[in-house]
């Protein structure tokens, strides 16, 4: 720790470029600031919510004196600092967003795996409102349901969440819930609302189900039949657009092998099948049981694909022959040194990324360069609409 704590102190900023994570870079007597609510050429002040011993703090800007011209009030009332933590970028155009968001993505690739790469973010269909499927709430002392503040235990109670599908979140908001209960919402493709308890039980984690249980989504010409908590991508048209570019980049001949690393329920492992046929093979590698149930079930008419129920780390040591493709979609940490050596290792002619964290595809990227891969094509996404995420999809060839 060193000089004072600036916790609670009020800063005037002139707020810097987008950082990694959706804040404002900002410096003050030598400290950086990471500034929420802000957008870059803004002056503003800003409350210091955590100093972090000297190294650097966060800061929520409380006032705007020199607003951005990409500035717009948010379309909802509680996307301001102290209330709801769900959103943290209402406060730009959709369109400044996607800039953002394009600057953070070749910002990460330049520092990260050295590479100058204009992104521009493309958007989903249907706007930035009204997208979000799934939605985690909690119940707060007085049982209504609502979302938590910012880093925070705290409870704000929601009226209506504009992000949020339209509807899915009615029957929930409107009951009372035992404090400290979270509520999992998810609207499938046929609009069925499902939702589930989830609650801590003597240190140990119980879920209930309460509405539906199996959704049913859509993607990549078939009907999908899956856990309704299980993965699938949140915002209604992403799993057909990333099918759609992994269709285009993966390029996958009849008689091939393929792997679909990180497979979910096979949405990705559905393309390369069409693409292999019978005469091809494609290994789909999931650590969930349940998803790999459900993959086996929704693709028991393509005997093609064969399903490894594992960690990619591990299966791969035991995988065998010479992939032409490998897709690969791990969670936000990414797939890491070992993995990405081990595919490497298999030398696919391409590897088709799907990632969900801009500092993971970087760093995944560098690796692959290490093995003789490059950088070839690059799509990013705004799949998450009013917040600072933003999905890459990028194909690796050698
Ligand atoms: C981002 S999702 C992608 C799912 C699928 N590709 C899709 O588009 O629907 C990541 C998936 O990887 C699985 N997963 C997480 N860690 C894993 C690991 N180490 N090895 C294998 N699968 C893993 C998760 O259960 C999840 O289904």
């Amino acid at each position: 720790m060193t000089g004072q704590d600036w916790t609670g102190r009020i800063l005037e900023l002139e707020v810097g470029p987008v950082a990694h994570g959706g804040h404002c870079v900002s410096r003050v007597d030598g400290r950086v600031v990471f500034v929420r609510h802000a957008l870059p050429g803004e002056l503003v002040r800003a409350e210091v919510t955590e100093d972090k011993g000297g190294s650097f703090c966060r800061a929520d800007a409380v006032e705007v004196l020199r607003a951005a011209p990409e500035r717009v009030d948010p379309p909802c009332p509680l996307a301001v600092p102290g209330q709801c933590g769900g959103c943290d970028w209402q406060h730009a155009t959709p369109e400044f967003q996607r800039e953002l968001k394009g600057r953070v993505v070749a910002e990460q690739l330049q520092r990260l795996a050295g590479l100058d790469w204009p992104v521009e973010v493309e958007a989903l269909p249907g706007g930035a409102l009204g997208w979000r499927s799934r939605v985690r709430l909690v119940a707060g002392p007085d049982g209504r349901a609502g979302l938590r503040a910012h880093r925070s235990h705290r409870v704000v109670a929601l009226e209506n969440c504009p992000i949020a599908v339209p509807g899915a979140l009615d029957r929930a908001l409107s009951w009372k819930w035992r404090p400290g209960t979270e509520i999992e919402v998810t609207s499938d493709g046929d609009g069925h609302v499902h939702a589930r308890e989830l609650a801590t039980v003597r240190g140990k984690r119980r879920a209930r189900q309460l509405a539906g249980g199996e959704a049913v989504q859509h993607a990549a010409g078939r009907d999908w039949r899956l856990q309704a908590h299980g993965f699938w991508q949140v915002h209604p048209a992403a799993a057909e657009t990333f099918a759609s570019v992994v269709r285009e980049w993966a390029r996958a001949s009849p008689g091939e092998l393929a792997w679909d690393l990180y497979a979910g329920v096979g949405l990705f492992a559905s393309v390369l099948a069409a693409q292999v046929g019978v005469t091809g093979h494609v290994v789909a590698v999931e650590s969930g049981q349940r998803a790999v149930s459900d993959g086996e079930r929704n693709l028991a008419d393509l005997p093609q694909v064969s399903w490894r129920a594992g960690r990619t780390e591990h299966v791969l040591r035991s995988l065998s022959g010479k992939p032409e493709v490998v897709v690969l979609d791990p969670p936000r940490s990414g797939a890491g040194r070992e993995v990405v050596q081990a595919v490497a290792a298999a030398s696919p002619q391409r590897v088709v990324y799907v990632a969900c964290d801009p500092a993971a595809l970087a760093r995944d990227v560098a690796t692959f360069g290490e093995s003789g891969y490059r950088l070839e094509r690059l799509r990013a996404f705004d799949a998450f609409p009013m917040t600072h995420h933003v999905e890459c999809v990028a194909l690796l060839v050698r």
